[in-house]
């Protein structure tokens, strides 16, 4: 396989219903997609930073310059020297020759998985097939932002139970938690599998208030500290019964083990995004799965491309609660992709070669803001 070159665009996707956070309001979905160019085959990896580093320190912006005046070069030079020895750009040297550049993990993720994409279908394999997955479905789970009103709030639950989604996840943030939870749990009973994510906006001099939330068995409590709080959080998990999940804080397999022996987390969400990429992730799946410790896959309102990626993984066998990989509907009215479906409250997994879809190029090219190509 021979890099011909790679195209870099920046996405703008309208979403369906505002989406707000602990962390900010979101109208659109500002994203990054690259595209590798082999002699054989075409891979994309979504670039999942968000337009303001908001979420973690990376955004669309900035990563696209990473990936242009660093990554690319280098990913380039490490072909060359592949060449050199007659031997093929593999994805797991990917990572490797990236490896001098710090951080900026979800640039790596992007290129990585461009990479990955493109070899696989080179050797028409699924991502699936190549992770190992064990599932031909995965149980779809919905993430529900901060809303005006808890009426507004319990509206969107019931829409998205009526719809079939097997999991309710809550965004809260101080002045919006113990009100919306009580209300869906005596709206909508103890059955139904609900969970909360405060995207890092509480302090551990909070626990009195996080620990009101025990009576509502709820899954889990997603991030609810500073995510370089990893301390914090295993003091926080003695002083509250809801199980502790960690998404920011967990930037690698070694984040993982280390949050898991110091107690920080009971339950890992694993974004490819935020980690690095698949390989990475799957590393994570095997760790978390040796310390018996459950794993689901987050989103990052991906596209199909991502999206089909997240539902490959999320099929490995130590994915044992529903994920954030909800339909393409849940954020887009038009995806650029051939749209995921639920049926039955779950998701499809692609067993086409690579990552299981392609862009519509007409669609694709209706939300790029703009393009650049790398001739390599
Ligand atoms: C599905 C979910 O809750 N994802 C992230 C938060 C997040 C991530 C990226 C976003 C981009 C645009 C708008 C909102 C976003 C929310 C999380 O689990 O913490
Ligand atoms: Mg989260």
């Amino acid at each position: 396989m021979k890099l011909i070159g790679v195209e870099l665009r920046r996405l703008a996707i309208p979403l369906v219903a505002p989406f707000r956070t602990s962390f900010g309001t979101q109208q659109t979905r500002e994203l990054g997609l690259i595209r590798v160019q082999t002699d054989s085959a075409d891979g994309y990896g979504e670039l999942v930073t968000m337009a303001d580093p908001v979420y973690s320190s990376e955004y669309t912006d900035g990563a696209i310059a990473v990936v242009r005046d660093y990554l690319v070069p280098m990913l380039a030079a490490a072909a060359a020297r592949a060449a050199a020895q007659s031997r093929d750009l593999d994805p797991w040297a990917v990572a490797p020759a990236l490896a001098p550049i710090k951080g900026h993990r979800m640039a790596k993720a992007a290129l990585e998985t461009a990479v990955l994409d493109a070899w696989l279908r080179e050797r028409s394999l699924s991502l699936a097939e190549w992770l190992g997955a064990t599932r031909n479905t995965v149980a779809a789970g919905v993430s529900v932002g901060i809303m005006d009103s808890v009426p507004q709030l319990l509206d969107a639950v019931g829409g998205y139970l009526a719809e079939g989604y097997v999991r309710i996840k809550l965004k809260i943030e101080p002045g919006w938690d113990v009100e919306p939870v009580r209300a869906v749990r005596e709206r909508f009973g103890d059955e139904v599998l609900l969970q909360v994510d405060a995207n890092t906006a509480y302090t551990l001099g909070d626990a009195p208030q996080l620990a009101r939330l025990d009576p509502f068995g709820l899954l889990l409590i997603e991030q609810p500290l500073d995510e370089e709080d990893v301390r914090g959080h295993a003091e926080l998990a003695k002083r509250i019964k809801t199980p502790v999940c960690l998404d920011e804080s967990i930037v690698s397999a070694r984040a993982a083990a280390d949050a898991i022996a110091l107690g920080a987390c009971a339950i890992v969400n694993i974004k490819p995004g935020r980690v690095g990429g698949y390989l990475e992730s799957r590393r994570i799946h095997d760790v978390c799965v040796a310390h018996g410790v459950p794993v689901w896959c987050g989103g990052m309102l991906e596209t199909g491309l991502g999206r089909a990626a997240n539902v490959a993984l999320a099929a490995l066998p130590g994915f044992t609660l529903p994920g954030d990989t909800s339909a393409s509907d849940r954020y887009y009215r038009t995806d650029i992709t051939e749209p995921f479906t639920l049926v039955d409250g779950h998701l499809a997994v692609p067993r086409e070669p690579g990552i299981g879809r392609s862009p519509i190029p007409e669609l694709l090219d209706t939300v790029t803001e703009t393009r650049e190509w790398i001739a390599l």
